[in-house]
């Protein structure tokens, strides 16, 4: 099924997951759909495998924190999270050198914690990996010396944005 995207959320510039001048980084997209879910596009490369062709458990515990993490900026932009926990279940290997969609909605959410689901979607729309993860609400103040402009947290346009992501 078509899901409508609604907004592009911010990048960064050194994050391991968004971080756009991170050079080994995902360089991951993040789009808000109407459905109240956060889909998360990249591409890993060779630096980012375990076997070789194989993409490292590492990585995909990563990219499934993050966008489970920010899920939460759908509801409102400036609430922040620390991963508290973090469970992966790896059912398939995830091969490199393909984009894949990664997806994460909220399934609870309280005055100081938060918590969702994730998956790491192949291309032919199997279930590699999923994710339980819980976070605990911060001011940004107090996770990180955080200058907006300095970390490049910004929307970068680009022609390969989609309209719609189907999952
Ligand atoms: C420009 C730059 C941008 C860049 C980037 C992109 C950003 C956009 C991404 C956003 C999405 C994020 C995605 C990745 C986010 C990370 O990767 S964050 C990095 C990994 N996580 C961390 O570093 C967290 C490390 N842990 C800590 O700092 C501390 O443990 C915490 C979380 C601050 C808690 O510290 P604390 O308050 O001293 O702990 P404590 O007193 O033990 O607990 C406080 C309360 O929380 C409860 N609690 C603690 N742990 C738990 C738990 N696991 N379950 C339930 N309750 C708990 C306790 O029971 C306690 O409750 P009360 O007894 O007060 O009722």
């Amino acid at each position: 099924m078509k899901h409508k995207v609604i907004k592009k959320q911010q990048n960064s510039k050194k994050c391991l997951v968004c971080g756009l001048k991170n050079d080994l980084g995902l360089k991951t997209s993040f789009y808000e759909l109407e459905n109240g879910e956060l889909v998360a596009i990249f591409t890993p490369i060779e630096e980012h495998q375990s076997y070789p062709e194989r993409m490292h458990g590492g990585i995909a515990g990563a990219i499934l924190d993050e966008t489970i993490g920010r899920a939460i900026m759908i509801k409102d932009k400036n609430i922040w999270g620390v991963t508290v926990e973090l469970n992966v279940k790896y059912k398939k290997p995830v091969p490199l050198h393909e984009e894949l969609r990664v997806v994460g909605r909220i399934t609870r959410d309280s005055s100081r914690l938060f918590e969702g689901t994730g998956e790491i979607l192949l291309s032919n729309g199997e279930v590699a990996v999923t994710a339980i993860g819980k976070y605990m609400k911060m001011p940004i103040e107090k996770i990180a010396n955080f200058d907006e402009a300095d970390q490049e947290w910004q929307t970068v346009w680009s022609d390969q944005d989609p309209s719609e992501i189907e999952l």
